[in-house]
């Protein structure tokens, strides 16, 4: 199972995440974020960190030549779309970036935004299931409705996000058996900060999933 921790900001803290057994590291390039990075600061966080670890890079309604920028510009081997990007939007960005695994995230609001998905099928790698908030994009703490969600079963993976924490992760795999998780503010003492022992109680109780 892949294990994503989103919105690193600090460089003992990406180091200390990728030794307890994360498998990717998520960075946030949208400006109006409170885990918002720049491409120094990613530079520096990655520096330290073991080559097989993925590193994901958050967009949302950026330009495709910007994402293609930053890409050649730091060690990021894949994209997360958080915003409005359309299947068109990620067809183009699969052409400038084919070496690049490409993620949409998809806000769910009700049964029919994720039955939407359908649409990305044939235009990205991966998905991204994320909880819906009327202000925010991401990083919200807020849960997916795990019930509705149970027949979900698309032809390509997917990652469960939205209000993941060390209390809820053993309930929400349960019910749910996505080929990977992520989750940022369920282990934070405030946005960017992480606590390093929340992670490490979050990857112990994932222990037992993590061959699925
Ligand atoms: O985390 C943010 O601040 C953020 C801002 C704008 C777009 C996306 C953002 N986060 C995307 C993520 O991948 C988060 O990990 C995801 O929303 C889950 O967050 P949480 O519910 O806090 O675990």
């Amino acid at each position: 199972m892949r294990i994503k921790i989103c919105g690193i900001t600090q460089p003992d803290q990406g180091r200390a995440i990728a030794n307890l057994g994360a498998t990717a590291l998520g960075f946030i390039l949208v400006p109006s974020s409170p885990r918002y990075v720049k491409i120094q600061q990613i530079n520096a966080i990655t520096a330290a960190i073991p080559d097989k670890i993925d590193l994901i890079g958050v967009f949302a309604d950026e330009q495709p030549e910007i994402i293609q920028q930053i890409t050649i510009k730091t060690p990021l081997t894949s994209v997360q779309l958080h915003g409005r990007e359309s299947p068109e939007y990620c067809q183009k960005l699969r052409q400038l970036l084919p070496d690049r695994e490409i993620i949409k995230a998809l806000r769910i609001k009700d049964r029919e935004s994720w039955e939407k998905s359908a649409i990305y099928f044939n235009s990205v790698d991966t998905l991204l299931l994320d909880a819906y908030h009327p202000q925010l994009l991401g990083g919200t703490g807020h849960t997916l409705d795990w019930q509705a969600l149970a027949s979900f079963s698309p032809p390509l993976p997917w990652f469960l996000a939205g209000g993941l924490n060390p209390d809820n992760i053993s309930e929400a795999l349960t019910r749910l058996h996505p080929q990977g998780i992520d989750v940022s503010s369920g282990v934070e003492r405030s946005p960017g900060d992480k606590d390093l022992k929340k992670v490490a109680l979050l990857l112990e109780r994932l222990q037992k999933f993590r061959d699925q």
